[in-house]
């Protein structure tokens, strides 16, 4: 299963999290977020973790142009589209980056949102289902009500985020089986900050469970 750590602005942090077992980690480059980070940032925590650690660029609502600049110039692996994204802007993106993941996110309020994914599933290479919260698109601690994801098998290899703790993980993996899980505010100590204790004890529940 892939584990994304998302949210990383230190670049220790990152290396001691990859080393512990993220799979993923991300970057929020969003700048109304207490998370942002820019090119500079991204690039001295990629520096500093292996090269088979995914590296996501999480934007919401940018430009293609400004996307494309970001990933290029901070040699990120992946594109999370976080914001209102179409699925022909995923395209346009695909087409201008074949190489790079895309990852769209979509924000979960109710059983009925899940029908936006079917629009996605020959647009991005990756879902991602996140919480719904009426002011913020992201790293809100928000949980999705897991039992309308019970039976959810898009067809496409999809992240569980929102509210994700190591306390809190194997209870929804014990009712939904996705192919990764996104954590943020849940390993955090504040808003960017990642508390490295609670990264082990995820990877030490993560053991548990297997
Ligand atoms: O984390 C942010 O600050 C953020 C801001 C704007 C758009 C997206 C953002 N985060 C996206 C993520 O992938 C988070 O990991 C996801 O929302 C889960 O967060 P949490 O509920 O805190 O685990």
């Amino acid at each position: 299963m892939r584990i994304k750590i998302c949210g990383i602005t230190k670049p220790q942090q990152g290396r001691e999290i990859a080393s512990l077992g993220a799979t993923a980690l991300g970057f929020i480059c969003v700048k109304a977020s207490p998370r942002y980070v820019d090119i500079n940032q991204i690039r001295a925590v990629v520096e500093q973790v292996p090269e088979d650690t995914d590296k996501i660029g999480v934007f919401a609502n940018s430009s293609i142009k400004e996307i494309i600049h970001i990933t290029t110039n901070s040699s990120l692996t992946g594109i999370q589209l976080h914001g209102d994204e179409s699925p022909e802007f995923c395209q346009q993106l695909r087409d201008n980056l074949p190489d790079i993941e895309i990852i769209k996110a979509l924000r979960i309020k109710a059983a009925d949102d899940l029908s936006k994914v079917e629009f996605y599933l020959a647009k991005a290479n990756t879902l991602l289902l996140d919480a719904y919260h009426p002011q913020q698109l992201g790293g809100t601690g928000e949980k999705i009500d897991w039992q309308t994801l019970k039976q959810f098998n898009p067809g496409l290899p999809w992240f569980l985020a929102g509210g994700l703790t190591p306390d809190n993980i194997l209870e929804a993996l014990a009712l939904i089986r996705p192919s990764g899980i996104d954590l943020s505010s849940g390993v955090e100590r504040s808003p960017g900050d990642k508390d490295l204790n609670k990264v082990a004890k995820l990877f030490e529940q993560l053991a548990i469970g297997d």
